[in-house]
């Protein structure tokens, strides 16, 4: 069988065609969309046996303008007949606790969890419909990126307000699991062992850090919905609540729009790019801060300093680290990131090796870069979110069952 995968996250599509098999699914065909809204948006599609095609320059102003591009190429001739879909969705509410199988009551679940994730899931849900509409006779699967921090504990979850919210469903759910899940999984099938205690930094357009002990979740940034936590490319992470007061009585007028004023502000004007004032994109940022911009050099001062505290915190939470992976397209790429992140640890036992942090990955090599030194206490790993490939599993494994 020939499952499609679509994985929109805040500033990319990524979508993967994958065949069915053991022990997991193998990727055909790898498709991206990515710079969404940036102003400078690429598209790339790739037969994953042949030679990687440049990324082309296509306009793209969000995620729901940029899926026809993708049932288009999906659509060609060399491409096997789908039969299967599978989203990523980041928050399904309050009321879906796994991943499902998607049919109208799935939908309107779906429709009220938009608060829980407003940035991600009014895109996800409209590329599901307009996806469902183009192939109507197979079925289609939501993967949830919150599944996976089900594992933590009540005292992870519960926010310090009156009970009453909790029962509606008011707690930390976290995001970036199926990332977080198929690190865990990647090392599995590696044969490697899986750290006891290990903090995964997801450093994307959105940025988490994750606590694992043994593989499970235990506690994790991002709370009720992904705009909290660490400092990302459009968000702030964790403010003073009081801040958010303050936003919206200072806010005039009609109520509703102050509401969707503070959104749009919390949601896509905060971050990284607000405080460099440029684009969210951190190729773009990190060069104008070698060029000596210094609210790109503040921006990306205040970003890798709120990864650190979050690593940090969960390495005290958790007696110590036996591992830090970075992924996502900051945590697998901006190797500066990665070194001011956890620059002068060496009195904790953490030894990053500048030369292996910079040395290019050769093809070939297996998903686990080790970048730490021999004697670090604390492995340091560089590994790819494989969220596709998770949703295919999921998908494998669900259309067994249904
Ligand atoms: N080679 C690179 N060097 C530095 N940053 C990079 C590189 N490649 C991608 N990035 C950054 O990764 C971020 C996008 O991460 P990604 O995980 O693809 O986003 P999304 O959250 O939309 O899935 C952007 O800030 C981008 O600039
Ligand atoms: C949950 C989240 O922030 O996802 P992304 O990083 O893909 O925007
Ligand atoms: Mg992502």
């Amino acid at each position: 069988m020939h499952l499609l995968v679509i994985n929109s996250g805040s500033s990319s599509i990524k979508f993967s065609v994958f065949a069915t098999g053991e022990p997991s699914p193998q990727s055909l065909f790898e498709g991206e969309v990515s710079g969404i809204g940036s102003g400078h948006a690429t598209f790339a599609f790739n037969d994953v046996s042949k030679n990687k095609q440049k990324p082309a320059g296509i306009k793209a102003e969000d995620p729901v303008k940029a899926i026809g591009k993708v049932v288009e190429a999906i659509s060609s001739p060399s491409v096997p007949a789908i039969d299967a879909v599978g989203y990523r969705v980041v928050h399904p509410g309050a009321k879906l606790h796994s991943h499902v199988r998607i049919d109208d009551q799935v939908l309107h679940d779906l429709d009220e969890a938009v608060l829980f994730a407003p940035l991600h899931d009014p895109s996800a849900i409209r590329i599901i419909r307009q996806t469902m509409a183009r192939f109507p006779s197979i079925p289609h699967f939501a993967c949830f990126d919150t599944i996976f921090h089900q594992t933590m504990p009540e005292v992870a979850t519960a926010y310090p307000i009156p009970s009453r919210y909790r029962e509606q469903g008011v707690r930390r759910y976290g995001a970036h699991g199926l990332s977080c899940e198929s690190i865990v999984e990647q090392m599995r099938d590696a044969g490697a062992a899986i750290p006891p205690r290990m903090a995964i930094a997801h450093l994307g357009s959105g940025c988490s850090v994750t606590a694992l002990m043994d593989g499970r979740s235990i506690d994790t940034t991002m709370g009720l919905t992904p705009t909290g936590g660490v400092v990302m490319g459009t968000r702030p992470g964790d403010l003073d609540p009081g801040l958010v007061l303050y936003l919206l009585r200072q806010q005039t007028g009609d109520r509703n729009q102050s509401f969707d004023a503070v959104e749009q502000l919390l949601n896509h004007d905060s971050g990284i790019a607000a405080l460099s004032g440029l684009p969210n994109d951190m190729r773009s940022t990190r060069k104008a801060a070698a060029e000596g911009n210094v609210s790109a050099q503040l921006a990306i001062a205040v970003f890798t300093r709120s990864v650190r505290k979050a690593i940090g915190s969960f390495s005290w939470l958790m007696g110590g680290l036996d591992a830090i992976v970075f992924t996502g397209g900051i945590g697998e790429h901006d190797t500066q990131s990665r070194s001011e992140i956890l620059a002068h640890l060496q009195p904790l036992g953490i030894h990053m090796e500048e030369k292996l942090n910079v040395a290019e990955k050769n093809e070939g090599e297996g998903p686990i870069q080790l970048i730490s030194a021999s004697e670090s206490k604390t492995e340091i790993l560089v590994m790819p979110a494989k969220e596709d490939w998770m949703i295919a599993i999921h998908l494998q494994r669900m259309l067994v069952n249904h």
